[in-house]
């Protein structure tokens, strides 16, 4: 298990390029089995999980080339679906939780799929109702085996249908929209979730030939095609790591240029930075932070404590509610950090606390952060990264701490960071992967 050793209270300075988008690319990849012609998609982030699913892909039958560092073309003409049914896939599909989209084209192609509890991050209850509800409004079959721990989905013929999801989830809509682009007929899918991952898939299958509207809005029509052709895509820059980035700058006093950010894909989510007190200069398309001692957390219209939570997008994203929370521990003022999504997701500010944070947990979804307005450095201490995002905000903990901080259980961290030791060496962090 590999470590990262951080001497914590030094500036970074410089400019730093986001990889392409971890969760766009899970249902991209996923995509490309809906054709048996070529599809190359350029900007692949080289992550855990998406060198995971792209190893899956490949075992399912797929051709795979690298065209170059970050570009590869999948040709799925020939796909193994007995596959499907050994312990190898079993074991590859339950390391992640992007697997669980491999079901959708496999159903619409083949008619049958079937996929183990899915892995990914321990962040509360990760259920997949809307995924199958979906499928089976589609007119699929659905048949859980709870000895073996699988879930099988079975439709001779699926069905275009009106359906409203009883939530918007992001893989869940990911998953029935490939699903009903080769469905016979119609199909309407309300309260959708429309994240940009979502976007541009819907963007992608209709350079392909599939036939949806509504894309970007939760009201998604799909009007089945018999086939889809191959395309060429290129994923978004990492939303997540941008929005990382900046609570990394700000919290280390850093100055910092982010670059070719697609400012225009970003919602709300520079403005969460914002009411942090949090200054960004937008140049072009990169966002430059300034190097910034104080900074301060605006309160509501009425003088009240600020709120800030999670929700479905256009909302703030939970997957950088820990990077707020964390870079809050620094400003002058208070904030509520309300977690609503995920009921596991805040337990890791106990280390912050640690590391000499005020805070209040005040349930497992919320948090109360009192700033210290850098009266007081947080301090280095030996810690365990809980889940990807939680690893990567005591990461920037750490960076801004007086003295030596140990992470482990870093693996976490490289599901969805790509190289991220070298990349903050290179803007002047002293940090080391120990390799046990
Ligand atoms: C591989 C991938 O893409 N993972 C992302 C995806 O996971 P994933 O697609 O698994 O997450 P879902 O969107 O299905 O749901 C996330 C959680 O939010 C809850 N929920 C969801 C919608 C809603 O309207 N109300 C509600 O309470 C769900 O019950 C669940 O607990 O979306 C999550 C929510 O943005 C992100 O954290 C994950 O990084
Ligand atoms: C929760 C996340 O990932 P996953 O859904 O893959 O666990 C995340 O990216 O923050």
């Amino acid at each position: 298990m590999s470590v990262f050793k951080i001497r914590g209270g030094r500036k970074l300075k410089g400019e730093i390029i986001p990889q392409g988008a971890k969760n766009e690319a899970l249902q991209i990849l996923s995509a490309v089995l809906l054709t048996e012609e070529p599809v190359t998609i350029h900007n692949v982030p080289n992550i855990v999980d998406v060198n995971k699913l792209i190893d899956l892909i490949r075992d399912l039958g797929c051709k795979v080339e690298k065209l170059g560092e970050e570009s590869y073309r999948f040709t799925a003409a020939n796909i193994n679906t007995l596959f499907l049914e050994t312990d190898d896939y079993r074991r590859k599909a339950a390391a992640l939780r992007g697997s669980v989209m491999l079901l959708g084209p496999i159903l619409a192609r083949y008619g049958k799929a079937s996929i183990p509890k899915p892995g990914g991050d321990k962040i509360g209850r990760r259920r997949l109702d809307t995924h199958f509800l979906g499928f089976q409004k589609l007119g699929a079959k659905f048949n859980f085996d709870s000895s073996e721990h699988l879930f099988h989905i079975d439709a001779s013929e699926l069905k275009g249908c009106y359906m409203l999801l009883d939530e918007a989830s992001v893989t869940g809509t990911a998953n029935i929209i490939m699903a009903a682009v080769l469905a016979k007929g119609k199909t309407t899918i309300y309260n959708a979730a429309c994240e940009p991952y979502l976007q541009q898939l819907c963007l992608m299958l209709n350079r392909m030939g599939a036939k949806i509207s509504g894309v970007g809005s939760n009201l998604i029509y799909i009007e089945g095609v018999e086939k889809l052709d191959g395309t060429e895509h290129t994923l978004l820059p990492d939303m997540i790591e941008i929005g990382s980035f900046i609570g990394l700058a700000a919290m280390t006093q850093s100055e910092i240029t982010i670059k070719n950010c697609r400012i225009d894909m970003l919602g709300i989510i520079p403005e969460i930075f914002r009411r942090l007190g949090i200054k960004m200069e937008f140049r072009g398309d990169d966002i430059h932070i300034p190097s910034q001692e104080k900074y301060e957390i605006e309160t509501f219209i009425d003088g009240s404590i600020l709120t800030i939570a999670d929700a479905p997008w256009p909302g703030f994203t939970p997957d950088l509610l820990s990077i707020v929370l964390v870079v809050a521990t620094q400003a002058k003022g208070t904030v509520l950090i309300h977690q609503k999504m995920f009921e596991s997701r805040l337990f890791f500010v106990d280390k912050l606390i640690d590391m000499g944070a005020q805070i209040i947990l005040c349930d497992p979804h919320r948090a109360t952060v009192i700033g210290l307005d850098r009266k007081n450095s947080l301090r280095g201490i030996k810690m365990s990264s809980p889940d990807i995002r939680a690893g990567v905000a005591l990461l920037i903990a750490a960076l801004s701490a007086n003295g030596t901080s140990e992470i482990s259980n870093i693996d976490q961290i490289d599901r969805g960071y790509q190289n991220i030791d070298k990349r903050l060496k290179a803007l002047g962090a002293d940090i080391e992967r120990v390799i046990d």
